[in-house]
């Protein structure tokens, strides 16, 4: 059997040279990044960006067409994987004709051995909602609860989430957040969580993997992603960069009036009369996605180890 236990060393994650091309356009292309285990990891980018088709591929639903994704080491979806992987998709496909209770009851039946009852009735509990409760009767942000609570009772080792959040209300979501958080603190749980709603990335995620236009664009500790980037305000003199940020790679740079306002990965002391401050990460994010074609950023944690080999 698969040894999934947490090893803070393991890899949960790792994709080498990665593509999927659906009919002859590609979605992800040439994506090589690693996501240690045990992280909770913001995926993040544009509609389009390619995001629910890496969580497709992660969860075994869907096949590279070029380079290869493996999960704790091993093909996505395998037979020692698949127990240990849950995904909630964004259509959270569940029985409408069910009630909660049978639902649970399902998911206890399909993961033997593992179901977490305790947590899966809680989280149902916590939302008010009754065990005899219909799911087709349920709404939106009720059926997302049910499904959240079916995915944290498998106590996978890695919990895949495609914006989870969408539908509940601002109470409900800070209340699911705070379970997911603290489910996934007690059993080292690895998440990988698509989200739109960037304010509430910070504080929740200490992984961040952004894709735009099917490429990685920053992957790593949010914590050295944060800490390699410098907001720089400052006078603004002349047309075009300033001459002191030549030596640095520039993300965005804005004028308003006389001021300048850049988001930089300075490469040492920055010339010149700049107040410096370190960004949020919803700065840092922003400006990447308002400049697609800044340069790429891994930190060392998020370089893949494996060389590239043919998918599984
Ligand atoms: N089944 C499919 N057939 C053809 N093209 C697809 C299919 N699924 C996704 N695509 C295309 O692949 C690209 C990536 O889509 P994907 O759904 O992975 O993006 P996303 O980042 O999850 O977007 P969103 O934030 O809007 O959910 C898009 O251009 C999309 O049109």
């Amino acid at each position: 059997m698969t040894d999934l236990t947490f090893h803070p060393d393991r890899t949960a994650l790792e994709a080498v040279g990665l593509g999927v091309t659906y009919r002859r356009a590609p979605a992800l292309r040439d994506c090589s990044f690693r996501v240690p285990a045990g992280r909770v990891c913001a995926l993040v980018g544009p509609n389009g960006a390619g995001k629910s088709t890496l969580l497709a591929l992660a969860a075994g639903l869907r096949r590279p067409t070029a380079g290869s994704l493996t999960v704790f080491g091993r093909p996505p979806g395998g037979p020692e994987v698949r127990p240990h992987v849950a995904f909630l998709s964004q259509e959270k496909p569940l029985y409408p004709s069910f009630t909660i209770a049978d639902t649970l009851r399902m998911g206890r039946e399909l993961n033997p051995g593992s179901w977490d009852r305790a947590t899966a009735e809680r989280i149902v509990g916590d939302g008010g909602l009754s065990l005899q409760a219909r799911v087709g009767d349920l709404s939106g942000g009720q059926r997302t609860r049910v499904a959240l609570a079916l995915a944290l009772g498998k106590r996978p080792a890695l919990l895949l989430l495609d914006e989870p959040m969408a539908d509940l209300d601002p109470l409900a979501r800070h209340d699911m957040t705070a379970a997911l958080m603290a489910e996934a603190a007690e059993h080292a749980t690895t998440v990988v969580m698509a989200s739109h709603v960037l304010a509430e990335l910070e504080g929740v995620c200490d992984y961040l993997l952004l894709i735009a236009d099917g490429r990685v664009r920053l992957a790593g500790e949010v914590e050295d992603l944060l800490a390699a980037h410098t907001v720089l305000v400052g006078r603004h003199e002349a047309a075009g960069p300033p001459r002191e940020f030549a030596a640095h790679t520039v993300v965005e740079s804005r004028v308003t009036g006389r001021q300048l306002t850049a988001l930089v990965r300075p490469e040492g002391p920055v010339a010149g009369e700049w107040r410096a401050s370190e960004p949020s990460l919803e700065e840092v994010l922003l400006a990447h996605l308002r400049a697609p074609g800044a340069p790429a950023l891994l930190t060392p944690s998020a370089e893949p180890r494996s060389s590239w080999k043919k998918a599984a």
